[in-house]
């Protein structure tokens, strides 16, 4: 915590800064509230001692410090953008996806809970890319990825996980339900109206989906599965859904 803050905002504002806290917690009126900073969590504890100071520091320092916490809020939100996003669609990235569908299957392993996991990759991408370059598929991928968004309810996830490859993590879904939202993506990305140097492009995407449930949720069995079942819809003419259901799942 020391380090980046002494990256970001150079010697005098975090000698600043830890000169306040140390004014703080020896005039006792902190104590109790430093276990905060020690934990790392720097912006609650400050926010803290920052209203429990103007009786003792002067109304500009702790305007001062005030400005400081909000940068250094910013800085950590801009951080966990820049982390967890996709910077061309703005969908989440792979990173984040994978995070999520820890965290659901965890849920579903303590819990019993269920969803559904689908992969959904763009059919016959490289001859776009190859006909209009890179920058015409770039802008595809687009108009693809905000198609995914709108075709979900809020609760799910939607990540671009690869090149022209999006993850949806449809949470406490039954399987007829998620099967019903991906046709309907289905039916959206065929009807798009995609344009590239006034050309039409018929556009269409495959679709794997498998189901997680209860205590033997595993997250390389549930990729696998999604994997598979893309593959099978590949394989079978591409623009279209394919299912395959975890043995919990279906038992
Ligand atoms: N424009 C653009 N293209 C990308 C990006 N990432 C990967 N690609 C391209 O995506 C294409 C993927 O091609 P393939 O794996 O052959 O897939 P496909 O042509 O969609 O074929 P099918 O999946 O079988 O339907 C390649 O041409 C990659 O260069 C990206 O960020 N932007």
């Amino acid at each position: 915590m020391l380090k980046a803050c002494l990256h970001r905002y150079g010697i005098w504002l975090t000698v600043f800064f830890v000169t306040l806290l140390s004014i703080a917690v020896s005039a006792g009126i902190a104590s109790g509230m430093t276990y905060w900073v020690l934990d790392g969590s720097m912006t609650r504890s400050a926010w803290i001692i920052t209203l429990l100071t103007p009786a003792v520091i002067s109304p500009v320092m702790t305007y001062i410090t005030l400005r400081l916490v909000s940068e250094l809020d910013q800085a950590h939100t801009r951080l966990h953008e820049l982390i967890h996003r996709d910077h061309l669609t703005e969908l989440h990235n792979r990173r984040y996806f994978m995070q999520t569908l820890h965290a659901e299957i965890e849920q579903a392993k303590a819990h019993g809970t269920s969803f559904a996991l689908a992969i959904v990759d763009i059919d016959n991408f490289k001859t776009i890319n190859d006909r209009f370059g890179h920058l015409g598929g770039d802008e595809v991928l687009k108009q693809i990825a905000h198609a995914c968004r709108s075709s979900v309810r809020d609760t799910d996830v939607v990540a671009r996980i690869g090149g022209e490859e999006f993850a949806f993590l449809f949470r406490a879904s039954s399987l007829a339900v998620a099967q019903e939202l991906a046709q309907r993506l289905l039916i959206r990305i065929r009807h798009l109206d995609v344009r590239l140097q006034d050309v039409p492009l018929p556009i269409s995407v495959s679709i794997g989906m498998t189901s997680v449930a209860g205590p033997t949720a595993d997250l390389a069995d549930a990729m696998r599965l999604a994997d598979n079942a893309l593959y099978a819809a590949k394989s079978a003419g591409k623009d279209r859904l394919e299912i395959l259901a975890s043995a919990a799942a279906t038992a």
